[in-house]
This record gives structure tokens, sequence and C-alpha cells, in this order.
């Protein structure tokens, strides 16, 4: 049984009352871990160490290079220990390890990309309108940058906001979900080898209500970046106001993935099955609204079944297997209720819609893939967050109906469509209100493009030279070099 504390200004300890929690396995419901279950009192620990290493520490003044040393140094201990990494984060989150190998190749490249950004802002000089005088700008780190993390990504989230907040010289307290807290903490260990000075990189371990809430609220923070739901977002807004700290919310999606009559049939059938069932749904830019054009709606839905009916459920360690469970029991029945209300609201089941009932899945938290066609914009299946194997498919008839179908939701982070037709690709990746908006692909993400919602979907963007400037604060410094009296109040 692995078991971890947290990791407080540079050294490793228990929660202050002495709790822990016991991390579950979704592949079969075993206990795998148990942590530190911080509360309140952990993290006013972890934000005045960081607050110290800000205020007084050597780590904001420390030369960008040196940073980026630190941070390259720790994207190679990221590579040395892929094999480990990715099977713990399977493990905790029961995603397949192939997709938690891809997740650790990308979190190394955030690391060195934002190590390759450090050094490379040297300020800018502006026209001055006065005479003999000089105007510069130059971006200083915002502070102490409390980061709040999800559980379907746990390690990729930690390192959006690790990276750039440490390479732009910010000190940081970090929680995970409390669900899945092994590969943070992992990553923090590695922190520490690689060198980062006490109070730089803090781990607070407990629950969003407690540790989350201390870190939206308290004072003494200058930042809170938060990965989650929109409910929570919304919270954290408020409890930001207290000291109108800086705020970057990535929140949930409802992702329209839009197949015209003229799209090439079994690729787009081939990347909806890819925007939909990995990590078994439980992506913020899953594809799961998926929309067809009248004159291929039939063979579209036929093609669909088709492959979905072979999707392979399992063990995420499991050769040939495909999607693993859902996070937990309780998702799991998030999951299901959503069915039941699509049901209830007239959509029609084509496939799924309930457990596997294959014997070795009973005790981990399995869905099956899941489809319903005859879907319209009112539907709750179509306008909320299902996070979970489920497909709505709706049909329609013109461009223009799509458009102002897919831009009827409160969420606005990412969709995708698929035609052949250049003079449709122009205007449709206009009109999609969404932060990202894919021509023929779905759910590509990488860190030299920004991410980030329209909308409902989030503030500000992660990933990208946006990434790194969310963590930085733009100070104008003006210099007169021939100062004169200005007379104005006499002699
Ligand atoms: N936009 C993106 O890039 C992106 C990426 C991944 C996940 N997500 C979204 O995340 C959601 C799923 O993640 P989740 O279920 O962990 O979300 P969640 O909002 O329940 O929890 C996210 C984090 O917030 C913490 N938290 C909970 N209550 C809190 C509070 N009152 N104050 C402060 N922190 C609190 C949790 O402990 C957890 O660490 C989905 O909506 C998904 O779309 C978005
Ligand atoms: C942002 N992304 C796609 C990596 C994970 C969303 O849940």
């Amino acid at each position: 049984m692995i078991r971890k504390p947290m990791y407080i200004d540079g050294s490793w300890q228990p929660a202050r009352s002495g709790a822990q929690r016991e991390i579950i396995n979704p592949f079969d419901g075993s206990i795998i871990a148990q942590v530190a279950e911080g509360a309140r009192e952990d993290a006013i620990d972890a934000i005045a160490a960081a607050r110290r290493a800000f205020d007084s520490g050597p780590w904001p003044g420390t030369p960008a290079v040196e940073r980026a040393r630190l941070l390259f140094r720790l994207a190679d201990l990221v590579d040395r220990e892929k094999e480990d990494l990715a099977r713990l984060e399977s493990l905790d989150t029961g995603k397949t390890v192939i997709e938690s190998r891809w997740d650790m190749d990308d979190i190394a490249g955030i690391f060195r990309y934002f190590a390759g950004l450090a050094d490379k802002d040297g300020g800018e000089v502006i026209a001055s309108p006065h005479p003999d005088t000089s105007s510069r700008l130059v971006r200083e780190p915002v502070g102490v940058c409390g980061q709040i993390s999800p559980w379907n990504y746990p390690l990729l989230q930690a390192s959006w906001k690790m990276a750039p907040a440490l390479a732009a010289g910010c000190t940081i307290v970090i929680k995970p979900s409390e669900i899945t807290p092994l590969t943070t903490i992992r990553i923090t260990e590695l922190a520490e080898e690689a060198g980062f000075p006490p109070g730089v990189v803090n781990t607070v371990l407990g629950p969003g209500a407690e540790v989350g809430a201390e870190l939206s609220e308290n004072h003494a923070v200058d930042l809170i970046s938060f990965t989650g739901g929109i409910a929570t977002g919304k919270t954290i807004m408020r409890a930001a106001a207290g000291n109108v700290k800086k705020v970057a919310l990535e929140l949930g999606g409802k992702n329209p993935n839009i197949v015209f009559d003229d799209a090439d049939l079994d690729l787009a059938v081939d990347h909806a099955l890819n925007g939909v069932f990995f990590h078994a749904g439980q992506i913020c830019s899953a594809g799961a609204r998926v929309m067809v054009q009248a004159g291929i709606h039939d063979r579209f839905v036929k093609a669909l079944t088709a492959r979905m009916q072979r999707i392979v459920l399992g063990s995420g360690f499991a050769d040939g297997v495909q999607m693993g469970p859902l996070i937990s029991a309780e998702h799991l029945a998030k999951v299901a209720g959503y069915v039941t209300i699509a049901r209830e609201e007239g959509a029609r089941l084509v496939l799924g819609g309930d457990r596997p009932d294959d014997p070795a899945l009973q005790n981990g938290f399995f869905y099956l893939p899941t489809l319903f066609t005859g879907c319209t914009n009112d539907m709750r299946i179509v306008q909320e967050e299902v996070f979970g194997p489920v497909i709505s498919v709706e049909r329609f008839d013109s461009e223009e109906e799509a458009v102002a179908r897919a831009n009827s939701t409160v969420y606005g982070l990412s969709a995708g469509f698929w035609t052949r037709d250049p003079d449709r690709m122009a205007r449709v990746s206009r009109a999609l209100r969404f932060g990202t908006v894919w021509i023929n692909d779905f759910n590509v993400y990488f860190v030299q493009a920004p991410w980030g919602g329209y909308r409902q979907s989030g503030l500000g963007r992660e990933l990208g030279r946006m990434g790194l400037d969310e963590y930085t604060e733009v100070k104008h410094i003006y210099q007169n070099h021939a100062p004169q009296p200005l007379g104005w109040f006499g002699k």
C-alpha cells in the first residue's frame, strides 16, 4: 500500500489533524493508497511558506535562466520516471496506460516549453510622448499562486499550472483532486529532487471545500488557478473577490462535433469515437454532442453503432483494452442518471445505457458506450456535461442551423466540424464561438497553443505564451532623464 504525506516548506509532513484518506482503484474498488487528508490549517501553513519564499526567499529574483534550468531538470526527471508515473496515473484514474504514457510525454514537453520561455522576455520599450524620457514595460511574477486541479487528467492539468507559474518566478501551493492525488505527490518529490528551494513548491492534500476554499479565500494568495466544474468555478470566483486576487478558470465543456454531408464519413466516425470514448468520456473537450447533417445521418449512425459495439472495456493495464472505468461510484451514478433523463426526455437509446454484465468488471465503475439519437437542442443530455461514455446525436439540415444550435450553450470550450469545402471551413470556424475549433479533427491540444473557454467554460488561457502571461503582472517604468520644475504652484 502506498502511504504519502504532504509537502510544505520543503518538508514532508502529515496533516496537522493526523487524518488520512484512502485512495480507491476505480477498476475494482480496492484501496491503493493512504494519503494525508489536510484541512484549512494545513493550507494556511503552505500559503505562509509560499508567501515567505516569494517575499523574502530567492525565487522571484533568481535569474530566469536558473529557473529554466530547474524546469528542464524536472522535465528530464519526468522522462526518467515516465513508466512509473504512467502506471500510477492509470492506477489512480482507471485510464489506459497507453493514454497515461501520452500524458507523461506531454507533461515533460510542457515543463520544457515553459523552461524555454522563462528567459525570453527582456521587456518592451514603448514610445513615450514626452521628450527626454523613456518608458518600458517589464513582466514580473504575480506572487503566491493557489492551484487547484481535477481528477480526470491529474498530472497533466497540474503541469499546465505548475510549469508556467514556476517559469514566471511565482511560488505555488497546489491542491490535486482529493480522489487522484498520487502523481501530483510524485512530481512534488521530483521537484524536490530537481532542487527547487523550500517554499517554492508546496503540495497540500484534502477536500475542495476545506483546502481549496482556503486557497481561494486567503488574502495572502495573489492568484488562484482552477480547473474543474462550472459550479466550483463560480464558488471560487466569489471567494477570490475578498482580496481581488487574480482568477484563472478552466471549466467544463459540452463540445459539438458537427459532421456535414460532404465529410469523409469513415474519418468522421473514427474521430467521433476518439472524441468521446478516450478516458470513458471524462474529458472536458469530449465531443459528446454529435450533430450530423440529414443527408448522411442514417449512414453515420449505422457506422458509429457498429464501431461502438466493438469497444473493449477492461483494466487499463490489459492488452487490447480501449476504455477503462469511470472514476467513482458517485460519478457512475451521475452518468446513469443522465441516461435516465435522456430516455424520459424522448431521446432514442440505440446502444448501451447500462453497466456491462462481464463478471470481471462488476467491482469497478464501468459503464457501457452509450448512443442516443433523435436528440434535440433543448434536452439536458445535449446541453449539460455528462462526462461519461455517452453520445447524443442530433440531425440538422443547414449550415446556419448547425452553427446556431452549436452556439446555443452556456459552454464554449471547444468544437469541431467535418467538411471538404474550404469556404465552409472559413465560414464555420469564424462563426463557432468556442476557445478551440478543430477542422477535420477533434480533441487535439498541445502546449504551443493557448487553451481555454468562451462563455462559462472559463476565464483566461493556459498553455502557449498566454499561459505564461497569466502568471505575470505588467509594470510600466517611466523615467525622466532631464526633470524640470513645473512651476504650477509657484516657487
Ligand atoms: N477546461 C479544462 O481544461 C478542463 C480540464 C479538465 C477538467 N475540466 C472540468 O473539470 C470537471 C471535472 O473535474 P472535477 O469533478 O474534479 O471538478 P470539481 O469542480 O468537482 O473539482 C475540481 C477541484 O476543485 C476542488 N474543489 C471542490 N470544491 C471546491 C471549493 N468549494 N473550493 C475550492 N476548490 C474546490 C476539488 O477538490 C478538486 O480539486 C469537469 O467539469 C471538466 O470539464 C476542465
Ligand atoms: C484539457 N484536456 C483535454 C487535456 C483535458 C480535459 O479534460
